[in-house]
């Protein structure tokens, strides 16, 4: 039997003004940092040590993954970094407020474009800021890869290589695993070991700094998965997620 924790990175700026964010790099607010140290303070009190972590290159997950390390004496544990991990790429969306944005549009469309399985936001032009050619960090990756726009299909085909060449063998190798990532590249890696339908994974909302630990099998199916913390505010806080999306 193997663990798994997954914990989406805490509250950045842009989910405080409730912008799509995707690619686009903010920082956490104080009230993230918060939620990252106390999911170290939690995962501490459960008893969890780490051999290796994998995030993204964004700013909000990697620092969310140090501060709850750090909170845990665990600072030390290498981290891998990989553009596979980052959220999904908001397209068009990128930078505009969610609740404005369904006024224009209508909770419906918005709602399609937050959560539906394979409808993919509008591209960006490979001349907008929001296109990653444009940024360093990306110089490695063939720019015919970097994404437009993804929907949760889009998310899942370039999350899944990054889960089965780089951290299913190391969990399979024994190392104990912690993975800081964003609300819909684990959307993505939950949709997977979960094995859930188009369908139910409309209605699945992670909340900001909540790790979330899964009991792996030995052919890493899931055997349990629970958030840690109070049951009551993780779930005002999924709630509050599912919420983002509506017209005032
Ligand atoms: O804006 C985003 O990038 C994501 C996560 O914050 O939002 P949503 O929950 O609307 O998919």
């Amino acid at each position: 039997m193997y663990k798994l924790v997954l914990i989406r990175h805490g509250e950045s700026q842009w989910n405080l003004e409730n912008r799509f964010t995707g690619w686009h790099d903010v920082d956490l607010t104080d009230t993230g940092a918060a939620q990252a140290t106390m999911a170290g303070k939690l995962l501490k009190e459960a008893g969890f040590s780490f051999d290796l972590a994998y995030t993204s290159v964004l700013l909000r997950a990697i620092k969310t993954l140090n501060i709850a390390l750090e909170e845990m004496g665990q600072h030390y544990v290498p981290v891998e970094r990989h553009w596979r991990l980052n959220e999904r790429h908001y397209g068009a969306l990128t930078g505009l407020n969610k609740a404005e944005t369904a006024e224009k549009h209508g909770d419906e469309q918005v709602k399609i474009w937050r959560r539906s399985f394979d409808v993919p936001p509008p591209f960006v032009e490979d001349d907008s800021e929001h296109f990653p050619g444009h940024d360093p960090r990306y110089n490695n990756v063939d720019p015919a890869i970097l994404p437009r726009g993804e929907s949760l299909k889009l998310t899942i085909e370039r999350v899944l290589p990054y889960w089965h060449d780089a951290i299913r063998p190391a969990i399979q190798d024994g190392k104990r695993i912690i993975i800081a990532a964003h609300g819909n590249s684990l959307r993505a890696l939950v949709k997977y070991l979960d094995d859930m339908s188009e369908d139910d994974v409309l209605g699945l909302n992670i909340p900001t700094g909540v790790p979330l630990v899964y009991e792996l099998d030995e052919n890493l199916r899931p055997i349990s998965k629970e958030y840690l913390g109070d049951p009551e505010e993780i779930k005002a806080m999924t709630n509050a997620v599912a919420n983002q999306g509506k017209s005032n």
